[in-house]
């Protein structure tokens, strides 16, 4: 891995100095309970505070699920802009989990929300779904690209029901290879503006080797990937570029902050002894 220019740099520079895991924050109301936390906005927000003092002095890169502030309406999502904001401050790189897509007038009111420096919830980088056209993507890609922001593009997901539209063929590749050329001719410039989110849970057949961005790989322990997986799933892929995530894995670790921070470091020592 060369690049050093755009989001790919800043990417590359924090996984140099913390290590390949993407920390999830997903405040499910089971793990809230497991803290011994009540479900509801003050629950939520003691959850968060301690997730982002475990993580965010760590973890190159931390990726709260939207869905789970979502429920809670704007209290929900002022603790999220705190997350963001905590998160960054300590210096972890954030993806916001928010799986955005839709057509191109609408993504770019989208991509001001969460690439836009004048927003309250801007991060470094975005989920999104490619399943309304590539294309329709272009004005968060854009954004992105200007801001050395990136954009996460899913591809190959962890869920099982993925596969049904993912492995369809499109013409000689299958849908999910159409994603990856798209995102590899798009990182020609050298900035990894484009991410791909392809799950660790299974083989997912695709050829990754020109991509020249970042791979999240989430599955990583709730959804039965291990470590050891990993070379053998991304067999193919530059192991430098490959990221996998664990949410639940770790968040069990909780409520202690530091109990948190040991379950997270040990998992990424795990990965990155695996990914060599
Ligand atoms: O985009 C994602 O992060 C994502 C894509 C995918 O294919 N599978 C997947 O599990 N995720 C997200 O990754 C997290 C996985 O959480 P755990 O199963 O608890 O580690 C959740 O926030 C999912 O929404």
């Amino acid at each position: 891995m060369t690049d050093a220019s755009g989001f790919g740099g800043r990417y590359t520079r924090a996984v140099a100095e913390r290590g390949r895991l993407c920390a999830g924050i997903d405040p499910h109301a089971a793990l809230l309970e497991e803290w011994g936390l009540s479900v509801d906005i003050d629950g939520l927000s003691v959850f968060a505070d301690a997730c982002v003092e475990a993580l965010g002095p760590v973890a190159a890169v931390i990726k709260p699920q939207i869905a789970f502030f979502e429920p809670f309406g704007a209290a929900g999502f002022a603790v999220l802009e705190r997350v963001v904001a905590g998160c960054r401050d300590a210096g972890a790189l954030v993806i916001a989990d928010a799986k955005r897509g839709d057509i191109g007038s609408t993504m770019a009111a989208y991509a001001q929300a969460w690439l836009s420096e004048s927003s309250p919830l801007c991060a470094d980088s975005v989920t999104a779904s490619p399943y309304l056209g590539y294309e329709s993507l272009r004005p968060a890609l854009d954004l992105a690209r200007h801001g050395e922001r990136g954009v996460f593009v899913l591809a190959r997901t962890s869920n099982p029901e993925g596969g049904d539209i993912q492995r369809a063929r499109a013409g000689e590749r299958t849908v999910a290879q159409s994603i990856v050329d798209a995102a590899a001719a798009e990182n020609a410039d050298g900035t990894a503006t484009v991410g791909l989110v392809v799950g660790a849970t299974r083989e997912h057949g695709l050829d990754l080797a020109d991509l020249r961005g970042p791979i999240l790989a989430p599955g990583l322990g709730a959804q039965g990937a291990t470590p050891a997986d990993l070379p053998i799933v991304f067999d193919g892929a530059d192991p430098a570029w490959v990221l996998p995530a664990s949410s639940r894995g770790v968040l069990r670790a909780g409520p202690d902050p530091a109990a948190l921070r040991d379950a997270f470091v040990r998992t990424r020592d795990e990965v990155e002894a695996a990914l060599g």
